[in-house]
């Protein structure tokens, strides 16, 4: 499990270890992470130039140490000072090893060390900070622990702030490395343990050996009924593709049957394409909405009803107040997320993480927000983010494709948190594998899902 903690944690952490080790020891240790983070990233050290840009706290101290490890095994290195004052140990190692202090001489740079500010920074950048980053544009960026200029804690982007090649952070994963818009901003994250012991993070991401230790098997003496029976009511008579869609997401074969209740114009496309799914009846989870309609009230209506788990999806959720409190899983993307709470949309993609934990609070169930990093919120507050996945995705119809794996995993027994998180994990790798051979649409992603789980998980 990928963990990513909130500043308060961090620190918290950080005085405990702190207290056990002789002075400077942790900056050692983080600065020798990032010192051989960049030289991998530069590939060899003589003759490349590298800027740090060092801002007045302890992430400028970062950058100063790692600039004299690199100094020393014959980088270039120069550091501009942007604050009145920096960390003199830091600036004393630098001169030490040979690097230059001051404004940057004329050339070009190899790669640029943002040590602007990390978790003591607020959102935003002064001036300085912008005509020196505008200075050195289209230059490689290294972030230490987090892009300067983001919000830590949330992952919102209300300001200047730097756009890293790699982030190289420390002890653990911080919020804004999961959650957009800042995760976008932060590109390959690099993790240096520097020996933090951490309570339960507030947010976290699942990686596939959790996936895999998840996913629901057949016991040896299984039989298809007690494996789950997930139904779907989705698609209508105008809207056929949506049953066809979210039936082959449900008819991944992690749930032991398949029932389709809809129009017979749906019905019958559903049953020539997958002769296995049936038609209604008992099941232990229902998938509602997606092109239903006109007809998805009455649908989430009868769901609600049979009293087991639910996903509720596209035009269900503008009913979702009736799944209030149910074990059920809500699917916005970021527009029908607005119109839930009464937002606008931008807002929705400015916050991502604060708007899914307000609507899993508000609706009582778990909510999945659908982006580039999908968040899912639990109505505690806790949450989880998918990094699985590819732009390829954006694709019509890959969300009815996602109900329906969702549907087929709480079937199966699994909580509605834990289906969700899954289900988008596996929706997210499938596309990646599709992606290899091509351009991929909806149905490939269905597709795909077979030659994923059987890499996951053998029964
Ligand atoms: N505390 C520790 O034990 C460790 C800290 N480490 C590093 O220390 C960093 C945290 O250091 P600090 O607590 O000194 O805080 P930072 O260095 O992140 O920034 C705080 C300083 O920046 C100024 N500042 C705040 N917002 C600003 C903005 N938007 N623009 C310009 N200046 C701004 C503040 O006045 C303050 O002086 C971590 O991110 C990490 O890089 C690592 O060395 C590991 C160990
Ligand atoms: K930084």
């Amino acid at each position: 499990m990928l963990r990513a903690h909130a500043v308060e944690q961090v620190r918290a952490a950080e005085a405990e270890l702190l207290a056990r080790l002789p002075e400077g020891a942790l900056m050692q240790r983080a600065a020798a992470g990032l010192a051989y983070a960049v030289l991998d990233f530069l590939g060899s050290a003589y003759g490349r130039r590298v800027l740090l840009l060092v801002g007045s706290g302890d992430n400028g101290g970062d950058a100063l140490y790692a600039g004299a490890t690199l100094a020393r095994r014959g980088v270039q290195v120069e550091a501009w000072l942007l604050s009145s004052s920096a960390h003199e140990g830091g600036v004393a190692a630098l001169r030490g090893a040979g690097g230059r202090i001051g404004r940057p001489a004329p050339g070009a740079f190899d790669v640029v060390v943002d040590g602007i500010v990390g978790i003591g920074g607020r959102p935003g950048l002064r001036p300085d900070a912008v005509a020196a980053l505008a200075h050195v544009a289209g230059t490689p960026v290294v972030a230490v622990d987090t892009p300067s200029g983001v919000d830590v804690d949330t992952g919102e982007i209300s300001g200047p702030h730097v756009s890293a090649d790699v982030t190289v952070t420390f002890g653990t994963h911080k919020v804004c490395h999961l959650v957009d818009p800042a995760a976008q901003a932060c590109g390959a994250i690099h993790l240096v343990d520097i020996g933090l012991t951490l309570p339960e993070p507030p947010v976290e991401a699942l990686q596939a050996a959790d996936v895999a230790a998840l996913l629901p098997r057949p016991s040896l003496d299984a039989q298809k009924y007690a494996r789950g029976v997930v139904g779907v009511r989705a698609g209508s008579a105008t809207y056929t593709g949506a049953a066809l869609l979210s039936v082959s997401g449900a008819a991944c074969g992690l749930a032991g049957m398949v029932r389709y209740d809809g129009a017979p114009e749906a019905a019958a496309m559903v049953r020539a394409a997958h002769p296995e799914v049936v038609g209604p009846g008992r099941v232990q989870a229902w998938v509602v909405g997606s092109g239903s309609d006109d007809g998805a009230e009455d649908a989430l209506r009868r769901s609600v009803a049979d009293g087991v788990p639910l996903v509720v999806d596209a035009d269900a959720l503008a009913h979702a107040g009736l799944a209030r409190g149910r074990p059920a899983v809500l699917t916005p993307h970021a527009g029908e997320l607005a119109r839930m709470l009464g937002v606008e949309r931008a807002d929705v993609e400015a916050r991502w993480l604060d708007h899914a934990r307000l609507a899993a609070r508000q609706y009582d169930a778990v909510v999945l927000l659908k982006g580039r990093h999908t968040v899912i919120a639990r109505p505690d507050g806790h949450a989880r983010v998918t990094t699985a996945g590819t732009p390829w995705l954006a694709t019509a119809g890959a969300g009815d494709v996602l109900g329906g794996l969702i549907g087929a995993l709480l079937a199966a027994g699994l909580t509605p948190y834990d289906a969700a998180s899954v289900g988008s994990w596996l929706h997210g790798a499938a596309a990646t594998l599709a992606a290899r051979r091509g351009p991929i649409v909806a149905s490939d992603v269905a597709r795909s899902l077979p030659a994923l789980l059987g890499a996951l998980a053998t029964p």
